[in-house]
């Protein structure tokens, strides 16, 4: 069975194959889609020099005083032929022109009309003002191309177009743009026992086709053009026709669910194998083992050679839709043009217990919200479960805007404990009468969910009991810059969860990631250690021989106490798994009763670095929290000790014929 990573990695790269070639699309219809052309701005913004505000055009060498108003330049006019002179000013609103040759001296416009004061007209009815405050020469002008100069690349090719990137687009005249259009997506159910959804009365072993309405709105809400096929039966002739019919109908992707499992009608993998390359049939996950993907070509005659995406995806509704987020997404947004295809992930605190799948990664089903206190005192994001997860339990998609990415352990996760959460939809404010009030501390809540969810499961202390808080630092150019997942810190917060009782109760209650820079690495350890209290801290990565490595430099920089014999058992066990161990330079200390720990970034280095030291951490643990009983376990309280003469000790075992390593 393929690992999830390696099976979007194979999507991502037939999908990259298949990128739609751009085409010019009229400004309002480029919404959502992802620019394929520079654009340039062919004039300066503004184009003249204008007025910030609603005000007077003075002389700023005239100061405060009474003028005569000899002009007025609105937003509109040209201005052109108005000349301020010394003892005279002109009114102007914002926006209005005060360019340089309108006025015969460099002028400054004194735009708060809040400073002037109207006065009566003069005798032959002219207007005049009073000016209250003297004004700096230039004040209060926008000077020609401050806000965008002419030939400035107002936007890059590759950029999504949003109604910001529109107004750019308007503002520089351009009405026409080269974009990526969005692919087609070519719908079909397979399965004897499908019926319409509008079927009123279900005969015995008929169901509902749920999944092909589902589809067609994912793949809608993905801006997509859609194509919808109906359902094929179980029968290789029926599955072909309705593959040949996707392929004519140009979609870009084809997307089919049911029949790709064991059963002995499960025909869609053969007529894929028929039909072109299937790249994988198994998927080490869950939901959404069979998920098969293939690339099909269609051989009409008529037609030149088109090549679509093809994603068996399994029948199970949940298993359907967890594998479209998963694998389709990433697939429509490159195919799109998007630069970074990757779904986007935030750390989640769990609000309840959840047990993990000993086998597979486990994608559950979840409602993530911010609240003001995560249980860690600090504001964070929140997850709920949709509840009981069966992947033939459509309910437990509804609402989910997130799937909770559980690696497979033994252990039960903690309520409190963080792990990744990768976004499927927009998080929005549920009812508040559904979830407890956001500001209540969510501890209150963690404990009685914790006490009714699992009773029957070894419970570990909710995080803000936790005996040993723990936070996990993901050191990453490339995670912490979104272009790639980060497959450490999930694995760390694992490996915490899972040695959980042998480190005494520990709980992981704060996850980051950050570039490889020394300020943003120390910044996160002292708040952790100091404000935040933490009482272990294991940064991920950036402890190599690059250029970018410095995380040790960062932690011997903030540690007030080194710890090297921990970086010795770790290069000492790590050296039996790779002889590159001896290029990690971690560092390990303490500061104030925080114990920092740099591991490597491989996610496996973690594991095995966690293994070396879980002997000695719980001690080390009790010790910082200035626990004296915890001596070395060997150790004889002085109280207890016969007093015994060393001297006498050593001179008897040396002349009782023992011998001395010191003799001749
Ligand atoms: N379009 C659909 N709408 C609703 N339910 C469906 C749909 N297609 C399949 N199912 C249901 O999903 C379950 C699995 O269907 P099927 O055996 O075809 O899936 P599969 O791809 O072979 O994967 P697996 O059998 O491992 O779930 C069945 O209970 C089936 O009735
Ligand atoms: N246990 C263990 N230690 C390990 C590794 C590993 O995979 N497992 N990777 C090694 C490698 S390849 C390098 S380059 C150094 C530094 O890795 P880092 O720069 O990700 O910290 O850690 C080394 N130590
Ligand atoms: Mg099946």
């Amino acid at each position: 069975m393929l690992q999830v990573e390696k099976a979007l990695a194979a999507v991502l790269s037939a999908a990259a194959a298949c990128r739609a070639a751009p085409s010019a699309v009229p400004l309002l219809d480029a919404l959502g889609l992802v620019l394929a052309e520079d654009v340039r701005a062919p004039d300066p913004l503004p184009p003249f020099r204008a007025s910030v505000k609603d005000g007077y055009a003075v002389v700023a060498a005239d100061g405060p005083g009474e003028y005569p108003v000899i002009a007025e330049a609105r937003a509109g006019d040209d201005a052109l032929g108005v000349v301020v002179t010394p003892g005279t000013v002109a009114y102007v609103t914002t926006g209005g022109a005060a360019a340089a040759n309108c006025y015969a001296l460099p002028t400054s416009i004194r735009c708060c009309v809040e400073d002037t004061e109207q006065v009566a007209a003069a005798p032959d009815g002219s207007k005049r003002v009073r000016i209250l405050a003297r004004v700096a020469e230039g004040h209060d002008i926008r000077s020609v191309g401050c806000d965008i100069e002419k030939d400035y690349i107002v936007l890059k090719s590759g950029e999504n177009i949003g109604p910001a990137e529109i107004g750019l687009l308007a503002t520089v005249g351009v009405t026409t743009v080269k974009a990526y259009r969005r692919p087609t997506i070519a719908v079909f159910s397979t399965g004897d026992e499908l019926v319409q959804p509008a079927t009123a009365t279900l005969n015995r072993g008929q169901i509902r086709d749920s999944n092909r309405a589902m589809l067609l709105a994912a793949a809608i809400q993905q801006k997509c053009k859609v194509v919808d096929l109906g359902i094929a039966k179980d029968t290789e002739e029926s599955l072909m026709e309705h593959m040949d019919a996707a392929l004519r109908s140009d979609a870009d992707i084809i997307l089919t669910s049911g029949g790709v499992s064991m059963g002995d009608r499960d025909l869609v993998k053969p007529c894929l194998a028929k039909m072109g390359k299937i790249h994988f049939e198994k998927i080490r996950m869950k939901p959404g083992k069979p998920l098969t993907f293939a690339e099909i070509t269609s051989n009409d005659p008529t037609k030149p050679s088109k090549t679509a995406l093809a994603f068996g995806l399994p029948g199970n509704p949940v298993s359907c839709m967890v594998c479209f987020n998963l694998f389709v997404v990433p697939a429509i947004r490159l195919v799109s043009g998007w630069s970074n295809p990757h779904l986007e992930r935030v750390h989640v605190r769990i609000s309840h217990p959840l047990r993990a799948d000993p086998h597979r990664m486990e994608f559950h089903r979840a409602v993530i919200r911010w609240v003001l206190d995560d249980g860690s005192g600090r504001p964070g994001y929140v997850a709920e479960s949709t509840g009981q997860q069966a992947s033939s339990r459509l309910l437990s998609m509804k609402s989910a805007n997130a799937l909770l990415e559980v690696q497979s352990s033994e252990q039960i996760l903690a309520a409190g404990a963080s792990v990744q959460a990768i976004l499927i939809s927009d998080i929005t404010s549920p009812p508040l009468d559904k979830l407890p009030a956001a500001s209540s501390p969510l501890s209150s809540h963690l404990v009685s969910s914790a006490k009714g969810a699992l009773a029957d499961a070894p419970q570990v202390a909710a995080s803000q009991n936790a005996e040993v808080k723990v936070a996990i630092l993901t050191v990453s150019d490339t995670v912490s810059s979104g272009a790639g997942p980060d497959r450490s810190g999930p694995r760390a917060v694992s490996v915490v969860n899972s040695s959980s009782e042998k480190l005494g109760g520990a709980v992981v209650v704060a996850t980051a990631v950050v570039p490889d820079e020394v300020d943003k690495i120390k910044e996160i350890l002292v708040k952790w250690s100091d404000i935040d209290r933490v009482n272990l801290i294991l940064t991920l990565g950036g402890t190599g021989f690059t250029p970018r490595d410095v995380t040790p430099e960062a932690t011997k920089s903030v540690i007030e106490k080194e710890a090297p014999g921990l970086a010795f058992v770790m290069i000492q066990e790590s050296l039996k798994v790779t002889p590159f161990a001896m290029l990690s330079r971690a560092a390990c200390g303490i500061r104030g009763s925080t114990l920092i720990i740099n591991m490597p970034g491989n996610p496996n280095a973690v594991a095995e670095c966690m293994e070396a030291l879980l002997p000695a951490l719980k001690h080390a643990m009790k010790q910082l929290k200035g626990d004296k009983r915890e001596k070395n376990p060997r150790h004889i309280p002085h109280a207890e000790a016969t007093p015994v003469d060393q001297w006498e000790r050593s001179f008897r075992a040396a002349s009782s014929g023992g011998g001395c390593s010191c003799d001749p």
